[in-house]
């Protein structure tokens, strides 16, 4: 329920009126839209005598809303929301370009690709410890090592790290990580969710292997009602009967969560598409559509990585996308 004020209401009136909902046991989100004052209220509002509230003097009116998600919703919050990542921005204008391995193997492999990547212009490295992998005997990641690289890494270029987390009790490790990454898989593990919610730290979390948008909003509200905001929403691809690609790339996600949403929206093509010859052309396609970032995955030696190599640019391949994606940028910027 959104209760808008009359123009006029002075900040006592409107301080008692928070009060008594607050004393509803509602919380209560305020902003101004077009020069009016705005209370969002969050919580079960069906104890709240809709009529009663618009005869209120300082009442213009009260719409209900009827979707589940609230702090998510560009409802309460009209401007887009900008997450800073040590200095990098995102959101609301700024791009940011996440590149980097999908999983670190050595301090060489890492620095390598976090020197090549920030020459090309990515904003952050990404690179994976913790590894969700299908097959248990695949390659799980240097886990806590991987994070040690990564931090390595990130001395030598300056590049915030973004890095995946698969389980609350490994939190602590994370503390120096920039982005907390929840991948696809976990999408909907809710426990982990909440506890990432009573962190500060901006959290990327990845739209499940099937999952709707409703439900990735629902996701990011897990997060957001916790206390933590600062949420990046991730277009990854979505499972259909479609094989060609490793899944299907739904880019029409980006304007449909602008309209519902403030949060950031990055598309990874990489996950999307699963071959490295359809990268560019999607990582396009996403600026191009509106996306306020991208994920892509680089490996110094696709061939030789131990996860998702045919899906990896080389670090000259990701030079080229960059360049294309830059000129796009100019046009929808
Ligand atoms: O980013 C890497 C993921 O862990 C990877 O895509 C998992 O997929 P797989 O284990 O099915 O190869
Ligand atoms: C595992 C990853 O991606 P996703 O969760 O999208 O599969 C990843 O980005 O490393």
């Amino acid at each position: 329920m959104v209760t808008v004020l009359k123009a006029g209401t002075t900040e006592e009136q409107k301080r008692m009126l928070i009060k008594w909902f607050e004393d509803q046991g509602l919380r209560v989100h305020e902003y101004e839209n077009d020069n009016q004052t705005v209370l969002g209220l969050i919580g079960d509002t069906s104890g709240i005598d809709v009529e009663m509230l618009e005869l209120l003097d300082i009442v213009e009116h009260v719409a209900l809303i009827s979707e589940p998600f609230k702090k998510a919703n560009r409802k309460f919050h009209p401007e887009d929301s900008v997450i800073d990542v040590g200095g990098r921005k995102i959101g609301g204008g700024s791009f940011a370009v996440i590149a980097g391995p999908c999983s670190v193997e050595t301090e060489e492999q890492i620095i390598e690709v976090a020197k090549a990547v920030k020459a090309s212009g990515a904003t952050m490295l990404r690179g994976g410890a913790f590894k969700p992998r299908t097959s248990p005997y695949d390659f799980q990641g240097l886990k806590a090592e991987g994070l040690k690289l990564l931090l390595e890494a990130k001395r030598e270029t300056g590049l915030p790290i973004v890095t995946e987390i698969m389980n609350q009790d490994h939190l602590d490790l994370f503390e120096d990580v920039d982005v907390i990454q929840v991948g696809a898989r976990n999408m909907q593990n809710f426990e982990l969710l909440k506890e990432l919610g009573r962190t500060d730290k901006p959290i990327l979390l990845k739209r499940g292997l099937a999952n709707t948008i409703k439900e990735l909003l629902m996701s990011a509200e897990y997060i957001m009602s916790g206390g933590n905001e600062n949420v990046i929403l991730c277009e990854r691809g979505i499972r259909t009967f479609e094989t060609y690609t490793r899944n299907t790339l739904d880019l029409s996600v980006i304007p449909v969560l602008h309209n519902l949403t403030h949060l950031p929206v990055v598309v990874d093509p990489s996950h999307a598409t699963g071959h490295s010859d359809l990268v560019e052309p999607m990582a396009m396609a996403a600026t191009a559509g509106g996306a306020d970032g991208l994920m892509i995955e680089v490996h110094n030696n696709p061939p030789m990585a131990l996860c998702d190599g045919a899906q990896s640019l080389t670090p000259l391949q990701f030079e080229e996308t960059m360049k294309k994606v830059r000129r796009i940028r100019e046009v929808v910027a």
